[in-house]
């Protein structure tokens, strides 16, 4: 059983139109899936759906089986353990998701007292410990959040993810606020405490060359769908959807110092979720486009090598269902 399956999952907020669209994702106990995409693709939308954090009135649809058990179907006092427990969310820019006026300390304490895991002596151990853990100095428990820098807070925040011992954790965007050095000591933090507790791991982020170097899968979404998912290196150097390949050929390729002076970009936004257009959504923005491409939606088809794409030009059976990559992977000699 996989630590987290999502299942054909839809979410539409209310008034609107649906932002995620039909959404196949799976990710095993310490494994890595990164999702990517423009702003707008639905990415957080996803997040949120995970941990049912999304606003009243959104419809959701579809599973989403953590350890087995259907989050979308959970009633709320079953949601409350779980979010801390079995999965947590660290967002972007820690000033905000932060509270200005408690100490990081308390912030830290919160959920491991508000779900009974210890006393408040023994809370105030275990934060100091978590601190530690994401490598800061206890002492800062005492640290209100504007005495700390911009990745001293980010550290903050993912010791509080971990606070309660969770199996599942989703980064949206964890260093998107951070300069380039702090960004890559929290993402090596990131594996770091994934590989040693055997995590499992979503990280969010339109940095496609970001996820290439920290995921072991990458899923790439655009107009609320999954257009291509597969290893991750393999897909961002090696796209088979035209949408994948551009987003990758936007960043600069890791180990290719003259990427860095070409990189290319897309021209035009995803669509609004009301105005996707019909057949492919990537049809008008399409390099490569054909014109049956206009009026034939595209699934996700069987693109070899344990990856899927949605394009007319990947010839593999439809596979609405991540393959088993994690089996194969075990089952190698
Ligand atoms: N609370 C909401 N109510 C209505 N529409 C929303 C709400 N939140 C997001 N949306 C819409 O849903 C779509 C997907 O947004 P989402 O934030 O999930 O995308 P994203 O890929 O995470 O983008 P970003 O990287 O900018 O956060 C967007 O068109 C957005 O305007």
């Amino acid at each position: 059983m996989s630590l987290l399956d999502v299942r054909d999952l839809t979410v539409t907020y209310a008034g609107g139109a649906a932002a995620v669209r039909g959404v196949g994702l799976r990710l095993e106990a310490g494994r890595k899936l990164g999702i990517a995409g423009e702003s707008g693709c639905g990415k957080s939308t996803l997040a949120l759906a995970l941990l049912r954090l999304l606003p009243p009135g959104t419809r959701v649809t579809g599973e989403i089986l953590l350890d087995g058990e259907d989050v979308l179907t959970m009633k709320w006092g079953r949601v409350r353990a779980v979010r801390w427990a079995g999965a947590s969310i660290v967002f972007q820019g820690a000033m905000h998701s932060l509270n200005a006026v408690h100490r990081v300390g308390d912030q830290i304490a919160e959920p491991i007292l508000l779900h009974g895991k210890a006393t408040p002596a023994g809370a105030r151990r275990k934060t100091g410990e978590l601190l530690e853990q994401v490598g800061l100095p206890a002492a800062r428990a005492g640290a209100y959040p504007h005495e700390l820098s911009g990745g001293q807070r980010q550290r903050v925040m993912i010791a509080m993810a971990l606070a309660c011992d969770p199996r599942l954790i989703v980064a949206d965007e964890p260093t998107t606020a951070l300069d380039v050095m702090v960004q890559a000591q929290i993402l090596r933090l990131i594996e770091q405490l994934v590989a040693e507790q055997d995590l499992g791991l979503i990280m969010i982020s339109h940095d496609l060359a970001v996820l290439a170097d920290t995921c072991d899968r990458l899923a790439v979404m655009y107009a609320g769908r999954v257009v291509e998912e597969g290893p991750a290196r393999q897909v961002y150097e090696d796209a088979r959807h035209p949408y994948a390949q551009a987003l990758s050929a936007a960043f600069p390729r890791i180990g290719d110092p003259a990427s860095r002076f070409a990189p290319r970009g897309l021209a035009g936004d995803p669509p609004d979720p009301a105005a996707v257009p019909p057949g492919c959504a990537f049809h008008p923005r399409c390099p490569v486009a054909l014109e049956s491409c206009a009026t034939q939606d595209q699934v996700l088809r069987d693109a070899g090598a344990h990856r899927r794409a949605a394009c007319v030009r990947v010839a593999g059976e439809p596979a609405p269902e991540p393959d088993d990559f994690e089996e194969a992977r075990r089952a190698a000699p």
